[in-house]
């Protein structure tokens, strides 16, 4: 239900999934799924290959229509809109996929003012100039605007694609494995940097990855895909506890074990630095 008060608008989640059913003819994706993404946090989504983690994204942002359930995104029931209703709902969130999604003809500063030309109907000037601005906001020095995405690093791409994910200044930012094929030192610059922002411009943030790292550096929450449903969703020390053969896998194998030993050094060198 929409409210028109500020304050208990705050309090509501941003996302809530309720009974969510996704199906592919006889392939049952999703079965009776329910999950919330809190105003502010950092959800990560996980599980194992083919548990639906994408089309559970993708039925979020509108581009999965779901065969039962409801997806209520920032107050708002998506089912129930018609396109125009979408299209403003669809403004107030960012998605980064993974493959990045640049335009290969254009560079990066043209690639990020297009949003603000489409959507929000700036004048190119205006808009290349925001687009800087968003640049830099993501680590990126001031020559990059006028480069290609075909001259950049992995990293870089990805940092410009978050950087047109923050064009129209979502309030939720959807992300798809966003540290995949980046070295580990680059993954945790991006895992980093998505903490920094979050935390300077309040967005939400939905995160669907295989990585570790980001789990530990980056999430307060964690919820795990498995059977169709959200198996289990809390911090991600709870989250490890689970008694689930896939859990104790993932969290507890020698990845699992690596990365939270590099975050308790990490949280150990922070502590006493200060
Ligand atoms: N457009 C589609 N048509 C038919 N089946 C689909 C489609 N998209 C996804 N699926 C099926 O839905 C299931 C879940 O796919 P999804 O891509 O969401 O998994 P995932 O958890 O993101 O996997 P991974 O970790 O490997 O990326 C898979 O069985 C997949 O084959």
């Amino acid at each position: 239900m929409d409210s028109d008060n500020p304050t208990e608008q705050n309090n509501q989640p941003v996302i809530k999934v309720r009974g969510l059913v996704n199906r592919f003819g006889d392939n049952v994706v999703h079965e009776n799924l329910d999950l919330t993404l809190e105003r502010g946090e950092i959800l990560g989504v996980v599980g194992g290959s083919g548990t639906g983690k994408s089309v559970l994204l993708r039925s979020i942002v509108g581009l999965k229509r779901p065969n039962v359930g409801t997806v209520e995104v920032l107050g708002t029931t998506l089912n129930e809109l018609n396109d125009a209703q979408r299209s403003q709902i669809e403004r107030r969130f960012g998605v980064l996929f993974q493959s990045g999604a640049l335009f290969s003809s254009l560079n990066l500063q043209e690639n990020i003012a297009l949003p603000l030309i489409e959507h929000a109907r700036l004048p190119r000037e205006d808009a290349e100039h925001l687009a800087r601005v968003k640049l830099s906001l993501v680590g990126l020095p001031s020559q990059a605007a006028l480069q290609f995405p075909e001259s950049l690093s992995g990293g870089m791409v990805k940092r410009a694609a978050l950087a047109r994910a923050l064009a129209l200044d979502p309030e939720i930012l959807f992300l798809d494995e966003p540290t995949a094929g980046l070295d580990p030192i680059g993954a945790a610059a991006f895992d980093h940097l998505l903490v920094t922002l979050r935390d300077a411009l309040g967005f939400s943030v939905f995160l669907v990855t295989h990585d570790l790292d980001t789990l530990y550096a980056a999430c307060d929450r964690v919820a795990v895909l498995s059977q169709k449903r959200v198996l289990v969703v809390d911090t991600i020390d709870k989250v490890a506890d689970t008694d689930d053969e896939w859990v104790q896998d993932y969290f507890h194998g020698p990845r699992g074990r690596a990365a939270q030993r590099a975050h308790t050094a990490s949280s150990t060198n922070a502590y006493t630095q200060e």
